[in-house]
């Protein structure tokens, strides 16, 4: 299991057993049940501090990444402006004690509803998508809500080496106002003689999960003409900063990043405060998702099926984009694993797969827990109650302490929605 995927305050005791932040994964799963998430506090603070490093304070943690009451105050408190791109993300982030100019709201549909509870409660950004929710902005405000702050997203027509799903930066999106087309023309010249907007700025965001810097770098020369342009104070390159899941794969770190996008914005003559939306380069290593391990169905001439009492309700990406991930059993972190085995949950489908070619020790066997690393991101932000499975709790491990900072989902939990 190549280590460096775990969080970064993990060691191996002297029985070979996984302890993160001080604690032992086994003695967390005694006490919290599994499944369950486990973060590393300090790994959090540590990416949050290295990218306000990076980028200054106006960076924002890309809240869908991973989002509960106690991570939006970690990240507040590193200081971080944080992005939300629903009325819910705000309302959490809200809830945590975040000021609301230190949120930034997206959306490529904000409804009526969201945009006026983003202008009465005066977050510090809209970053404005469409023509029609300018003219919801221009309505708000007609009606004696306060003039925002925007950033307005462009387009690029860039393709991002990543997955369809999370591509954002081509011509074919439904994100943003397209540069060719001349809708981002358009766009700017109206939010500029517009009364019920402020505008600060231009926002791209190309994708996620995007490896190639170079990528990003030509996003900043495409867009540079237009920021120099109109000489406006902020340029945000948005997030998608990827980063390793399996054993093989390498990624920049945040300060790699930051160092290429501002020399990249100096070199294109940008004199704008550059500022960035990392989610994922954030919050990803730093879990790890635990599991308990119910049946084991060898399959002569076929594979080696090992059940686990979670699956694509906590966590989609496999099925979704196809995405892989290791697996390693908490009790022997180090221990060669010359098994290959398909790891799957218990949903009812079977595309329920949460790693396709899983390596694992010899003598696994029914009991054991079993650890798959690197789901700090659109893990338990994409879960779901698919089955009526129980949503995991997540717990925050910190020099020897666990506390619960999401609880399971209960039965009643389940209910308590009907009617
Ligand atoms: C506008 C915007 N900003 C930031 C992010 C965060 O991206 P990532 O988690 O890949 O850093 C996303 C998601 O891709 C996004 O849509
Ligand atoms: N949910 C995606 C990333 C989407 C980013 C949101 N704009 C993933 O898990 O990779």
């Amino acid at each position: 299991m190549p280590l460096q995927l775990l969080p970064d305050h993990s060691t191996i005791a002297a029985d070979g057993s996984l302890v993160i932040g001080g604690c032992r994964v086994d003695d967390l799963a005694s006490e919290f049940g599994t499944p369950f998430f486990v973060y590393d506090e300090v790994h959090l603070r540590d990416r949050a501090r290295e990218a306000v490093a990076a980028f200054g304070p106006g960076v924002a943690y890309a809240s869908k990444a991973f989002l509960c009451t106690a991570m939006a105050a970690l990240v507040h408190e590193e200081g971080m402006c944080i992005d939300v791109a629903t009325g819910g993300e705000m309302r959490v982030a809200l809830a945590a004690g975040v000021p609301a100019d230190r949120l930034v709201m997206h959306g490529n549909n904000k409804s009526n509803l969201e945009l006026e509870m983003a202008l009465a409660e005066g977050v510090g950004r809209i970053v404005v998508d469409s023509f029609d929710e300018m003219d919801r902005i221009e309505a708000l405000v007609a009606g004696g809500l306060p003039v925002p702050s925007v950033l307005l997203r462009i387009t690029p027509g860039i393709e991002a080496h990543t997955h369809e799903f999370v591509k954002t930066g081509q011509d074919d999106s439904k994100f943003g106002f397209g540069l060719a087309s001349g809708a981002a023309r358009t766009a700017l010249d109206r939010a500029h003689r517009s009364t019920a907007m402020h505008l600060v700025g231009i926002h791209v965001h190309i994708g996620s999960q995007v490896f190639v810097v170079d990528s990003f770098r030509k996003a900043v020369q495409t867009l540079a003409p237009l920021v120099n342009d109109l000489g406006l104070p902020e340029f945000s390159i948005g997030g998608g900063l990827g980063v390793a899941y399996v054993e093989g794969e390498e990624s920049a770190t945040i300060t790699q990043w930051g160092a290429v996008m501002n020399q990249a914005c100096r070199d294109a003559g940008i004199t704008a405060q550059v500022s960035a939306e990392p989610g994922r380069s954030i919050a990803a290593a730093a879990a790890v998702t635990v599991y308990t391990v119910g049946t084991i169905k060898d399959l002569p001439g076929i594979r080696t099926y090992v059940s686990v009492d979670g699956g694509m309700s906590d966590n989609p990406r496999p099925v979704l984009y196809g995405s892989g991930y290791e697996t390693f059993l908490p009790r022997a972190v180090a221990a060669d694993r010359p098994r290959e085995i398909r790891l799957v949950g218990k949903h009812c489908e079977s595309g329920d797969v949460l790693v396709r070619e899983g390596y694992v020790p010899d003598d696994l066997a029914v009991g054991d827990l079993l650890a798959t690393p690197v789901t700090g991101a659109y893990g338990h932000s994409m879960g779901s109650n698919y089955n009526k499975v129980l949503r995991p709790p997540v717990v925050f491990v910190r020099d020897g302490d666990a506390r619960l900072v999401v609880r399971r989902e209960t039965y009643d939990d389940l209910l308590r929605l009907d009617v």
